[in-house]
């Protein structure tokens, strides 16, 4: 088949992730005989320095265009000055929202090898399989700012219509899973979550066969580590999905491993880690791509439609984690080319015997 994907370097680590993703996505081309064009374009801080604008009108219309999108990360202290005009990730919220991509699927499974460097005892993580559905381009992060010399505000919104598409997401996800959806919220508190609250209830009611439960933020907190293998689908808003998703990522063994996919408007979806720039690790090969390899499993899934495409690419990225050497995060000394290079041997290893 014939694909247009657009790639977003970005920053810090951002580059180097994204080119691992890249050299997977050529290689299940060359392999499976598709067309599959890249252009790469500006966001982030690296934007920022080169068009004065985190997400430059070339960008945007070439997101708009696109079957699909890879990012690597954005940000970084170079742009971090809490009083600089412009920051690196409002490009990323601003392509979120342009793109009306308001499912963000966060999914985690934890491979054998990486929950031994689980901070939880293997007892509490086996069987850990589930997948958080987080609101993305609504709540907290797109309402109205203020701020003067002395107050800053920022408003928190959502409707019944931007609750009820994305709760659909996450039942309809469960059907096809274990049948169960955690709704995340903090209703004791806010009134948005009130609101998240009662929405999800009268869905539910459209879904018989999929058990619901509400579940508060702060406890959600400690029960992911208590209790992880009770959770199939959570579905929660912005804000809390952004923290719940690095908390359950160090389930698995490392932040550098969680890979996204965010779904749902008219147009492409967008692929990326779930990580962001590392400035402390960026320039010196340490990153761990297969965050990002598997983003662009997801990408070929969702986006193309090519299943056994994504499922020789997991397969590669199982086959590594069980007999490559893995970067430092996962406890090995291999650089981000080792692993990437070992994932495309690995991917031809498995195109071969299929
Ligand atoms: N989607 C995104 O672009 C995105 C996501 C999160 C954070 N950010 C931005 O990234 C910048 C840095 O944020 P931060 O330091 O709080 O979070 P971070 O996710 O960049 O890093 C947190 C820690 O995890 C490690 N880490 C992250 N990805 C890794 C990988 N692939 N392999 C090995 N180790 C990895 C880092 O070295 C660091 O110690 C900020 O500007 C933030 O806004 C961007
Ligand atoms: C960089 C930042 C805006 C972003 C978010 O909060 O959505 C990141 O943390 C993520 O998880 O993708
Ligand atoms: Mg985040």
């Amino acid at each position: 088949m014939k694909a247009s994907i657009v790639v977003l370097p970005g920053d810090g680590i951002g580059p180097e992730v994204a080119s691992a993703g890249v050299a997977v996505l050529r290689q299940i081309a060359e392999r499976f005989g598709h067309d599959f064009t890249f252009t790469e374009h500006a966001i982030g801080g690296d934007a920022i320095d080169r068009f004065g604008d985190p997400l430059p009108p070339a960008t945007r219309e070439a997101c708009l265009a696109a079957d699909a999108i890879l990012l690597g990360a954005v940000g970084g202290p170079k742009w971090s000055d809490p009083n600089a005009p412009v920051r690196p990730e409002q490009g990323l919220l601003a392509m979120r929202k342009l793109l009306g991509v308001f499912a963000n699927v966060r999914p985690l499974k934890l491979h054998p090898r990486a929950a031994a460097l689980s901070p939880l005892k293997p007892e509490r993580t086996k069987g850990v399989d589930l997948v958080f559905i987080r609101e993305l381009t609504g709540g907290i992060y797109f309402g109205a700012k203020t701020r003067t010399d002395d107050a800053a505000t920022d408003e928190c919104r959502y409707t019944v219509g931007e609750i009820e598409r994305v709760m659909r997401h996450a039942f309809d996800l469960a059907r096809t899973r274990r049948k169960k959806v955690t709704s995340v919220d903090k209703a004791n508190v806010l009134e948005t979550s009130r609101l998240w609250r009662s929405v999800a209830t009268r869905i539910a009611a459209d879904y018989p066969d999929v058990e619901l439960e509400h579940q508060l933020v702060d406890s959600m907190a400690m029960h992911l580590l208590t209790r992880p293998a009770d959770y199939d689908v959570i579905v929660t808003e912005n804000m809390f999905g952004d923290i719940l998703t690095d908390e359950a990522s160090v389930l698995a063994g490392s932040l550098g491993l969680s890979p996204s996919a965010s779904l749902g408007g008219p147009g492409a979806g967008v692929y990326e880690p779930i990580h962001g720039s590392a400035p402390d690790i960026a320039g010196k090969a340490l990153a761990n791509p297969l965050g990002t390899i598997l983003s662009v499993a997801m990408l070929l899934r969702h986006s193309l439609g090519l299943s056994t495409e994504a499922d020789t690419v997991e397969a590669a990225v199982d086959y590594v984690m069980e007999n490559g050497n893995l970067t430092r995060d996962l406890g090995g000394d291999a650089t981000t080319h080792a692993v990437t290079r070992a994932v495309l041997d690995a991917c031809e290893a498995k195109a071969e015997a299929a």
